[in-house]
């Protein structure tokens, strides 16, 4: 037994070599406990959950939040300085602004550059275990402390009801934080199996040099957690830029990090214009990766940048670039399936949070003895149901019905391109609109859910991605199903999810095999939005990404550059090989 002054010494030198402390750690596992997030239900009798609820809505209604850059873990305001502001508005109700957003100048993105070299190794060299519970802990906090005001915060800002914000920025984030270090472990154990007599292999996993640049969408602030996590979690620094219209979900998800002990400098967060944060970042030699979810022609402008900046010589490394982009996913209905689970499933894949996800259900491909009966069901359901909002003040968030299934579009531009879509199918004698067209701005951004059926299975409605409520349909002929499935492989440049809906194993396993390549996420008789952390590791190829698997083990791979160090124990004692005798 040591003595109390022996431990206090021992425990003293181990505070000043981060060495020493990582060894005397390394076999600590993490939690194992480590399991989703469940989903809360919010049904009419949670009555506390809709008190708290209601509470936090009403705190980020009540007043416009001012939303700083964070450099350094330093907040900085536009007031009193050069820097002008974003007005972050309520999608459901434009003219309600929740938070006045500072955008960053080009000295601040290079006082973020500066930051983050500076918080690089102090952070790399914390042992992994505490990097970790900054994370976990994180996870801890949103799904209690602060899960009201998360929800709130992703419904008022980003149009979500409450079961779509519950999937996103409570269970989907913390599944993301504590998932990603059961992963990270995982990698850290994955050491060379063969290490010959007298010699010792080892590999370790070094963050990238330089930062990472993490470019967030809109439409989940869980997606946002993690374009930030992972790479941090495995000892990078990073320089978020948000999306403006997430402004207010993400500066709130950065302070809970902060009180989860994230050191400063570690994440900087630099909301602005986006093409002059970006050319700043990419411009600078410590540019060492870039993490990216948002649309395909954002991604390709960026890879080109990127590319152009390896060929001119800018960078240290060739920079990993990691980016999950668009898509136009599809649902195949075979004559066998069961035609209630179909619809309901195209429900909610096309019109869950507006169709704004990259998932959503975007093209239908039905045969044409059912269609009549299916879009009997589905255009009965959406009457009967009352799903539109458009023109009630009844909308999920605005009005007070915060039970209603859809919600707002995200803002202006997006309302204003659905709108331009929904006119264009009107005129031409190639569409036909079967279900809604019909949208509203009086006091929110809202576009109805809308169905268009294509005469030719190629028309531009069957390959482009709207990010909208709204769903391209094709009639194929009931004998011409594999033909179908070629169609769709070959169909649009996406490569995302897709769903096929049948009971016949025959049926199931055509599609399974002729649409391998057409989708990272394939689904049997489910919709092709929802995918879980841990469970559906989620991305697309093609032009929909680089495939590397958020909520999945790979992605975290790609934040990290191995070096293998091998240690001999025998000393040579002459240089001739046996053969040389
Ligand atoms: N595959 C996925 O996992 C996934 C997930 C969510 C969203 N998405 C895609 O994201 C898109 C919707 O999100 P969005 O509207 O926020 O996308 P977006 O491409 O407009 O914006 C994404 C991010 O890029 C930034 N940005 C925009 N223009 C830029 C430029 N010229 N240079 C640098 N940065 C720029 C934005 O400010 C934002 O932070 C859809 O295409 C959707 O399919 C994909
Ligand atoms: N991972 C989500 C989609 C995120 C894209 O926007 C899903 O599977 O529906």
């Amino acid at each position: 037994m040591l003595s109390t002054s022996t431990r206090l010494q021992l425990q003293k030198i181990a505070g000043r070599n981060s060495i020493r402390t990582i060894s005397q750690l390394s076999y600590v596992n993490p939690p194992t406990h480590i399991k989703n997030e469940q989903v809360k239900p919010f049904t009419n009798t949670d009555t506390k959950d809709w008190d708290l609820l209601r509470a936090s809505i009403m705190k980020f209604k009540s007043s416009s939040l001012e939303v700083p850059l964070v450099i350094n873990g330093e907040r900085i305001y536009y007031n009193n300085s050069n820097r002008s502001v974003f007005a972050q508005s309520n999608p459901a109700c434009h003219k309600q602004v929740l938070a006045n957003v500072t955008q960053a100048t080009e000295l601040d993105v290079k006082d973020a550059i500066q930051a983050a070299k500076e918080a690089k190794s102090k952070w790399y060299q914390l042992p992994f275990y505490d990097r970790a519970a900054v994370f976990l802990k994180a996870a801890d906090l949103i799904s209690t402390k602060y899960r009201y005001d998360m929800l709130a915060a992703t419904m008022l800002g980003q149009g979500k009801n409450v079961y779509q914000a519950e999937i996103d920025c409570i269970t989907e984030l913390s599944d993301f934080f504590r998932f990603n270090v059961k992963y990270a472990h995982d990698l850290y154990n994955l050491q060379p199996v063969q290490s010959a007599q007298g010699v010792w292999n080892k590999a370790e996993y070094r963050p990238l040099e330089g930062f990472i640049y993490a470019v967030s969408p809109f439409n989940f602030t869980a997606i946002a957690a993690n374009l930030i996590g992972a790479p941090a979690l495995m000892g990078n620094t990073v320089i978020w830029k948000p999306s403006q219209s997430a402004a207010l979900s993400n500066y709130l998800l950065l302070t809970v990090l902060e009180e989860a002990g994230l050191p400063k400098g570690v994440i900087n967060f630099v909301p602005g214009d986006p093409i002059l944060v970006t050319d700043q970042l990419l411009a600078s030699k410590e540019f060492g990766g870039l993490h990216f979810t948002g649309s395909t022609q954002v991604f390709k402008q960026l890879y080109g940048k990127i590319q152009t900046g390896v060929v001119n010589g800018l960078y240290r490394d060739y920079p990993r670039i990691v980016g999950e982009t668009g898509g136009k996913n599809f649902h195949l209905i075979h004559k066998s399936a069961n035609i209630p689970n179909a619809v309901f499933s195209t429900i909610r894949g096309a019109f869950e949070f507006q169709g704004q996800k990259c998932s959503a259900t975007s093209r239908l491909y039905i045969p044409q003895s059912k269609s009549e009966e299916f879009f009997r069901d589905l255009i009965g359901t959406l009457q009967q149901q009352k799903v539109t909002p458009v023109n009630t003040a009844a909308s999920p968030i605005s009005g007070g019905d915060l039970h209603g299934f859809m919600g707002p579009v995200i803002h202006e531009q997006s309302y204003n391109k659905l709108i331009k879509v929904i006119e264009e199918a009107k005129t031409d004698p190639e569409l036909e609109i079967i279900y809604g067209g019909q949208y509203d701005k009086g006091e929110g951004w809202f576009v109805g859910p809308t169905i268009i059926k294509c005469k030719d299975p190629k028309h531009k409605f069957m390959t482009t991605e709207f990010f909208g409520p709204i769903l391209s349909v094709y009639e194929y002929p009931d004998n011409k199903f594999s033909e179908t499935c070629d169609l769709i492989d070959q169909t649009s440049m996406y490569g995302l999810t897709g769903s096929v809906f049948a009971k016949d194993r025959e049926a199931i396993n055509l599609a399974d095999e002729k649409l391998k390549f057409s989708c990272g996420n394939f689904y049997i008789n489910d919709k092709c939005t929802g995918a879980v952390v841990a469970q559906q590791w989620f991305g697309g190829a093609r032009m929909s990404g680089t495939d590397d698997k958020s909520g999945g083990p790979s992605i975290l791979n790609r934040f990290v550059s191995i070096r293998n160090t091998k240690e001999n124990f025998v000393e040579l004692t002459d240089f001739k090989y046996p053969s040389n005798y």
